[in-house]
């Protein structure tokens, strides 16, 4: 009998990835028919140019071999130049399936990626010293979102950061500390020389997490306005979440072109950024495409387009992340996806060429955030079914880290 319904499993199973894969094959055709006009269309914008000035023409010459630069990743320090036309006409477009529905490619290419994340992660030794492994700032929390700023704190923490700085206003201050006495806690967003007061912080920390809980009071998006540009002249990674893509999305030419930054908007937020830079509604039958078209537009910054898989691009490639989840959707999970990328990013981005096969670090850091929010989720699902909290995911991500990471 339990034979018989394995069997049956097994065929039916057999089927939907046969299904699977003949989908995939179509659309893997249209999307190239796809991106072949899109690189006629760029020669043909590239001729164009050519004719216009002289300077215009001498770079969109060099374009078509070269891909866009990269910022140095080894030091924060290092000047930061990026010509934000390479992005606009960069050609090497590579789509990555890293999780296909197709079952062998799927664990080899998601264990390969997995793999690059395990190396990047710091051994715990006895010979460091508190702070080497990771001081995150997370800019946001006010009278309205406390919840969120703390996730995003507290998950800095459990990934494996040694220090979390919040930077909130007063009201919020208290509260957050009451949350946790592990979270340093600046009430200074809402102070008159609130820059300033954070700016002083900035060389002691490897990145910032701006937005969680930030809301969309006028002198606060001022303040972190002011924030990301001390923390782009510094060079520090930025992770940019919910108010703070708000922002973004009024001025996008505020983080355009930092290749140190990451992008983690929800459905509504890539959307809100996708017309903002495009000029175009979402394309909703070519996900992959429009996340590789905003972070083109954005000067190839790493994008992270959250929902039920997970893509993530660098202008030049897409991964995609389906790590098994939940279908629970209660509010905070992505706060505690930006707090993780605030550690695995720093910790990614100095891990050196080496550690990463070469590829952008900031993409692994990007799957590796995902798949660990997935399976904290998992996890926390399978515990509390539908009460399931952002808080019940904050208490599992030791374990899913170790599942996934250190096992
Ligand atoms: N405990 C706390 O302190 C928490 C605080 N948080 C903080 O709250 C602040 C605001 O963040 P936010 O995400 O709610 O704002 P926003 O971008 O206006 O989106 C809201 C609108 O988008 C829509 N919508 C969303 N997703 C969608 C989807 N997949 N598909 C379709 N529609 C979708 C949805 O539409 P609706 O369903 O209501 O019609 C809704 O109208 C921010 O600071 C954040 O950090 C949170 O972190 C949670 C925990
Ligand atoms: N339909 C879905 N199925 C599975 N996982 C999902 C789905 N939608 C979102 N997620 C996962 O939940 C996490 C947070 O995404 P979400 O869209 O909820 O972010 P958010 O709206 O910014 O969260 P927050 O409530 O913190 O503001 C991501 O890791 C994402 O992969």
């Amino acid at each position: 009998m339990m034979e018989k319904f394995l069997q049956q499993s097994m065929d039916t199973d057999e089927k939907f990835y046969r299904f699977e894969e003949q989908r995939l094959k179509i659309e893997d055709k249209r999307r190239e028919a796809e991106h072949a006009r899109e690189l006629q269309m760029l020669q043909m914008l590239g001729q164009m140019l050519a004719g216009i000035s002289s300077s215009v023409s001498q770079r969109s010459q060099s374009i078509p071999t070269s891909p866009p630069r990269r910022a140095n990743h080894r030091s924060y320090a290092d000047n930061f130049n990026y010509n934000a036309m390479t992005a606009t006409l960069s050609p090497p477009i590579v789509i990555e399936r890293s999780f296909s529905l197709h079952r062998t490619h799927t664990l080899k290419d998601m264990e390969n990626i997995f793999q690059l994340v395990r190396n990047v992660i710091p051994p715990l030794t006895g010979k460091k010293h508190k702070g080497q492994d990771g001081r995150i700032g997370i800019v946001g929390g006010c009278r309205e979102y406390t919840g969120a700023p703390y996730f995003a704190a507290i998950t800095a923490l459990k990934v494996g950061a040694d220090l979390s700085h919040v930077f909130c206003t007063k009201d919020a201050a208290t509260v957050i500390k009451s949350y946790s006495p592990e979270l340093i806690v600046h009430p200074v967003l809402d102070s008159p020389n609130a820059i300033h007061e954070v700016e002083k912080w900035l060389p002691r920390l490897h990145s910032v997490v701006i937005g969680p809980g930030l809301g969309r009071d006028e002198v606060l998006l001022e303040n972190a306005k002011g924030i990301i540009e001390k923390s782009k002249v510094k060079g520090i990674p930025i992770i940019i979440d919910a108010d703070g893509l708000w922002l973004i999305s009024q001025q996008p030419s505020l983080i355009q072109g930092y290749q140190r930054a990451i992008l983690t908007p929800n459905y509504m937020e890539f959307s809100r950024l996708y017309e903002a830079m495009l000029r175009d509604p979402v394309d909703s039958s070519d996900h992959h495409g429009c996340v590789l078209r905003l972070s083109q537009a954005m000067g190839n910054l790493t994008v992270v387009q959250k929902g039920e898989r997970d893509l993530i691009s660098d202008g030049e490639k897409v991964l995609v992340c389906s790590h098994e989840g939940s279908s629970r959707r209660c509010g905070g999970q992505g706060d505690l996806l930006s707090g993780s990328l605030g550690v695995l990013a720093h910790w990614a981005f100095i891990a050196g060429a080496e550690k990463t096969n070469g590829q952008n670090p900031f993409l692994v850091a990007a799957f590796g955030a995902c798949s660990l929010t997935r399976q904290s989720n998992h996890q926390a699902f399978q515990k509390f079914g539908r009460s399931m909290t952002a808080s019940d995911m904050v208490s599992e991500v030791g374990t899913a880290f170790n599942k996934l990471f250190e096992t």
